[in-house]
């Protein structure tokens, strides 16, 4: 089993079947949070996520930029998400990504297979679910992970695809590095105390391709299962098609994007480092009926062979580690080799 697309694409093509999901595909509830309320449209109206202004934050107004940032803490601390608006990166990149990850999945299943593989350091990796060798029900999702810092891999079919997707992680590292200055002054620091906390010039970067296609049982299945994300920080794009979902005090809340829009998100390493302040939110994607939903996220971290923990600066007599150190390599290992639909893997190395 490869891909979910193709499973996907059989049961459409044949309007004359009556449309189902294969039963591995039925998604088991073994999570108390999965039992949770989801708001409705009219409560989730009122309940969403911060937005923060890139503009505003990288101003040369001190008293503008300086309001940002505080926005921009708050959302760190309450949320660990925001949606990030007047970023600066062109729309007409971002729907070329988009339309580039789209022709990946047209591609012939062989052309992609040769990126399918076991080791999850693979720099370019191809896959379904999230790792088919421990899973027992596996999720309407397909992927392409690729690693683009500080050496950038992709693959080279289709042809322009890997000029795109470095075209567009350099842009959204440079979003990134502006927002960390931000977080850095957030908590009290000067501008680039993150960047050299985490060593952010040789840090680690992937890219990743969520792919969900329509599927027949959206309520039988799931995208991506409750999870926290294991770098410092992701930035999301989505195409039209809505399916994140945040659990905010046992609820699930349905994130409406904005117009040319990123969502944004802490993840385990910036809980670390900020000994628990900003906190890495539970989050997870449902699937659709209507349409293939495609979602583009980076995941910025520090190297892989750095030892992550909470930095000295952030922590006092009264606010004591709370995390033990951890090589992100290893932590990024902890998360791979078990299911996802478990608790975050950051309650494996709380003290
Ligand atoms: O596809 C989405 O909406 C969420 C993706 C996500 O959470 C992830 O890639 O970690
Ligand atoms: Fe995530």
């Amino acid at each position: 089993m490869f891909s979910v697309k193709k499973i996907a694409e059989s049961s459409s093509n044949n309007s004359s079947v009556v449309e189902c999901i294969p039963p591995e595909y039925v998604y088991q509830n073994n999570n108390s949070n999965e039992d949770s309320v989801i708001l409705d449209d009219e409560e989730a109206q009122n309940t969403t996520i911060p937005t923060i202004d890139f503009s505003q934050l990288i101003s040369s107004n001190p008293a503008d930029r300086s309001k940002a940032i505080q926005e921009l803490g708050t959302a760190c601390t309450d949320w660990g998400f925001f949606m990030l608006i007047n970023h600066g990166v062109p729309e007409s990149l971002r729907e070329e990504v988009l339309r580039a990850s789209q022709r990946f999945y047209d591609l012939p299943d062989e052309d992609r297979k040769q990126y399918q593989a076991g080791d999850i350091f693979s720099p370019i990796k191809c896959g379904t679910s999230f790792n088919v060798n421990v899973e027992k029900t596996f999720l309407w999702r397909d992927y392409l992970k690729c690693h683009v810092h500080p050496h950038f891999h992709a693959p080279s079919n289709p042809h322009g695809f890997s000029e795109t997707i470095e075209a567009y992680c350099k842009k959204s590292r440079e979003v990134i590095g502006e927002l960390l200055k931000g977080i850095s002054i957030s908590l009290g620091q000067e501008e680039k105390y993150m960047h050299k906390v985490m060593n952010y010039e040789s840090g680690f970067q992937m890219f990743v391709v969520n792919y969900y296609p329509r599927c027949p049982m959206p309520e039988q299945a799931m995208g991506l299962p409750p999870h926290s994300d294991h770098g410092v920080l992701t930035l999301l794009l989505q195409n039209e098609l809505e399916g994140l979902q945040l659990l905010r005090n046992d609820t699930w809340i349905s994130i409406h994007p904005l117009p040319n829009s990123f969502v944004v998100n802490t993840g385990d390493q910036m809980e670390i480092f900020t000994n628990g302040k900003y906190k890495s939110n539970i989050h997870r994607a449902v699937v659709n009926k209507n349409a293939t939903r495609i979602t583009i996220g980076t995941a910025h971290g520090p190297p892989l062979d750095d030892v992550v923990a909470p930095a000295t600066e952030l922590i006092r007599e009264d606010n004591p580690p709370a995390y033990r150190a951890i090589k992100y390599k290893d932590y990024m290992s902890l998360q791979q080799s078990n299911e996802l639909n478990k608790k975050t893997c950051l309650d494996y190395i709380r003290i």
